[in-house]
């Protein structure tokens, strides 16, 4: 598993989500950090095939840190969800935890010790002790995602002092963190600032701006490039 430790200090590492090998080598070739395999035919946290992910986390290998979804955590367990993405070999199983109890979460978690991020839906709200029951869970990491997909991103339905304290107590439990939901290239200073460990896109880096399009290469190249650019005149 290439470097993935959050290093406080370093900008914000770049999720891009796929939903197929041919897209996982174009995100990989323009430089993300993290491919996450997920369906944009299924909502706003669809899961692949495991013969899809598997096919995804082989062709990128140790090249990237690998993630894919395991589900919005509605219907079947989200421990079941997790076990059988935990196969396919990626580093990361991103689950949504909705209203699951701490039982439900350990035993999500135990699938794949190490290995578990929590999705938050940002529609829901973010209670401020999420981070610390996903921790004590055993969780390795936290990300607020949107659940509608029409154009309404992070940033209109959380203000930066909530996503700040989120970040702020994923890095005190020790759990990495990711700020994503419908994220375009004009929010990456401002969400940059606020330091989550990623930044997870997809629509905004796709052709036309539509999540169910082909990725773009170059406005993957954009992004990562408008995350470096941040880091410098952060460090300047
Ligand atoms: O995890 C990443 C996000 O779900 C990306 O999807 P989006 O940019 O289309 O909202």
């Amino acid at each position: 598993m290439p470097e993935v430790e959050p290093t406080f200090s370093a900008p914000p590492r770049l999720l891009v989500s796929v939903r197929g090998p041919d897209e996982a080598l174009t995100a990989l070739q323009a430089g993300a950090d993290l491919i996450d395999a997920k369906d944009p035919e299924r909502g706003a946290l669809g899961a692949l095939p495991p013969e899809t992910v598997r096919a995804i986390a082989a062709c990128i290998g140790d090249r990237a840190v690998t993630s894919a979804v395991a589900g919005d955590g509605t219907g079947t367990a989200i421990a079941a969800a997790v076990a059988v993405i935990a196969a396919t070999g990626v580093d990361f199983i991103k689950i949504a935890v909705g209203s699951a109890d701490e039982a439900a979460l350990a035993q999500a978690a135990a699938r794949a010790p190490g290995r578990v991020i929590g999705v938050l839906f940002a529609e829901d709200g973010v209670a401020p002790d999420i981070p610390a029951r996903l921790a004590a869970a055993g969780f390795r990491g936290a990300m607020i995602d949107t659940r509608g997909k029409a154009g309404i991103a992070l940033p209109a339905l959380l203000a930066a002092p909530q996503l700040t304290a989120f970040v702020a107590a994923c890095r005190t439990h020790g759990l990495m963190s990711g700020l994503a939901g419908s994220l375009t290239l004009a929010d990456i200073p401002a969400l940059a600032g606020l330091a989550p460990d990623y930044l997870g896109f997809r629509g905004g880096l796709c052709q036309g701006g539509n999540r169910r399009q082909a990725l773009d290469g170059a406005r993957v190249a954009q992004a990562v490039d408008a995350l470096r650019t941040c880091h410098r005149a952060d460090a300047a």
